[in-house]
Parts: structure tokens; sequence; C-alpha cells
């Protein structure tokens, strides 16, 4: 029997390096020349350092840390977004990410073109999309502006029909940053209540959010990241009271 069946992801010492100039460069042409003749000094900056960590089928992964520490790294990792500098990720399941909602939208195009064009891009047929059209739009609760292009948009109204696309299929597991921020309180408890139905279906969440209720409300298990390193990680009940004290 293979070991790790039981795991639905499994991160193994994932380091992750990102190289950064310092120097301000004002266009890209100037900043090639100065590359090539080796005036940019890159400086080598490891955003995640050695992390490991197992989640089995059926438990939940909330990700915490202050700004900057690594979690929306440590999750891009995990979709596949980013591959890592070292280690391995094992994900065994269909993922949807609720990351960088929108970013496959053509802002030129209305709310009704970008539903098609993204479930293109999700790999659904123009019939699929149009059975889940009507379903789209009474969750994004945009339907005065169905016709609108979505450069017009707010980045609330833009995230809400995001959320709405990317949630119609029920995958086993689901990516979502601060995704919970987004929108008015109303919209958040709706997205709160979409994330549960899915995970009603037995399906597994990974979440960033600097709400530590919302992690003690959804996730069984919580890693702790800072600077990159894994300070701790295992059940929710005693990671959060760690970070909590971390935090005074
Ligand atoms: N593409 C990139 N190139 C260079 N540095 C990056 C890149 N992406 C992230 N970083 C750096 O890696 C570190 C971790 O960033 P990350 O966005 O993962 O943190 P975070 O914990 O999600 O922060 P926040 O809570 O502010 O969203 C930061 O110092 C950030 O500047």
């Amino acid at each position: 029997m293979n070991p790790l069946s039981d795991f639905i992801i499994d991160v193994n010492n994932v380091s992750m390096k990102f190289n950064m100039s310092k120097e301000k460069v004002d266009n890209i042409k100037e900043y090639i020349v100065r590359l090539v003749k080796g005036r940019i000094k890159i400086t080598e900056f490891w955003a995640l350092k050695d992390i490991s960590l197992s989640i089995r089928r059926g438990e939940s992964l909330g990700i915490v840390g202050v700004n900057g520490s690594g979690k929306s790294t440590l999750l891009k990792v995990i979709a596949g977004v980013m591959k890592p500098t070292t280690g391995s990720i094992g994900v065994y399941g269909t993922v949807a990410p609720l990351i960088e909602l929108g970013a496959g939208f053509d802002y030129e195009l209305t709310a009704r073109e970008n539903i098609f064009l993204n479930g293109a891009i999700l790999g659904y047929s123009r019939a699929a999309m149009s059975a889940k059209f009507e379903e789209i739009m009474d969750f994004s609760e945009l339907q005065e502006f169905v016709d609108v292009p979505i450069k017009n948009f707010s980045s609330g109204m833009v995230a809400r029909l995001g959320f709405a696309i990317a949630t119609i299929s029920r995958p086993d597991i689901l990516i979502a940053d601060e995704i919970l921020g987004v929108g008015d309180y109303k919209f958040q408890l709706k997205c709160e209540q979409r994330m549960n139905e899915i995970i009603s279906t037995g399906a597994t969440i990974i979440l960033v959010s600097h709400a530590i209720e919302q992690i003690e409300k959804m996730c069984t298990h919580t890693a702790w990241i800072n600077k990159g390193r894994l300070m701790a990680f295992g059940p929710t009940s005693e990671i959060a009271p760690q970070y909590m004290a971390s935090l005074q």
C-alpha cells in the first residue's frame, strides 16, 4: 500500500528563493543595460526555508504569520502556481485555487463575456457554462452589471465575480488567500457559507487568513510561519494560542 495514500497534501523540505535587486531603476531598458554591465546587485532572498508538513483527507490547513512571513508564497507553491526552488510537493486531488481572483479576466470584456472566457480557461464547455451562468450571476449579485466591461468594476466586484466562477466546481482541495476579506460583510458571510458547503462535501481547504477566528472555525490544522520558517504545525487548538501569544 502506498504509505502516502492517506495524505491529500504532502510538503517536503520546501524552500523558495527570490532574486531581488534593491537598486532603483527608472525603466526596464536601463535595468537590462545595467544588468548586462554587471552593475545591478542581485541579492538572494529565501521566502520559504525547509518547510515540511502533511495534511490527511478530511483535514484542513490554516496558514498564519505576520506580514511578509511567506504565507502567500507557501500557498502558491502548494497550488502549483510557483515551483519551489528545492523540495517537493505532493497534491493528491483536484485543486481550485482562489488566489489572484480575476487573474484570468480580460478587463475590456463584460462580466458575461468573462464568465465564458474563464469557463474556457477552467476547461468547461460553453453549454456547461451556460447552465451555470445564472448561479454565478446570482451569487456575485452583479446582475445589473452583466453587460458592463469589468474595467468599470471596483476591485471588490471583480473578486466577487472571480469567487463565484472559481467555486462552481466541487474540488477536492480549495485553496484561498484572504478570500473571506473580499467585499462587504454580507458578501464575506456568503463566501464563508459557500466554503463550508464545499468542506461538507469532504473537501480539504487551505486558508491564509489574518483572522485567527476564521482559521479556528474552518481549519483542523494550522501552520505558523515566520520569516519563511515553520515555527509550529499541528492541531489548530494547540497552534492558535501559541501564535496569538507571539503577537503580544
Ligand atoms: N515574486 C517575488 N519576488 C521577490 N520577492 C517576493 C516575491 N513574492 C514574495 N516575495 C517576498 O517574499 C516574502 C514573503 O511574501 P508573502 O507574500 O509570501 O508573505 P505573506 O506572509 O503572504 O505576507 P502578507 O501577510 O503581507 O500578505 C516577502 O518579503 C515578499 O517581499
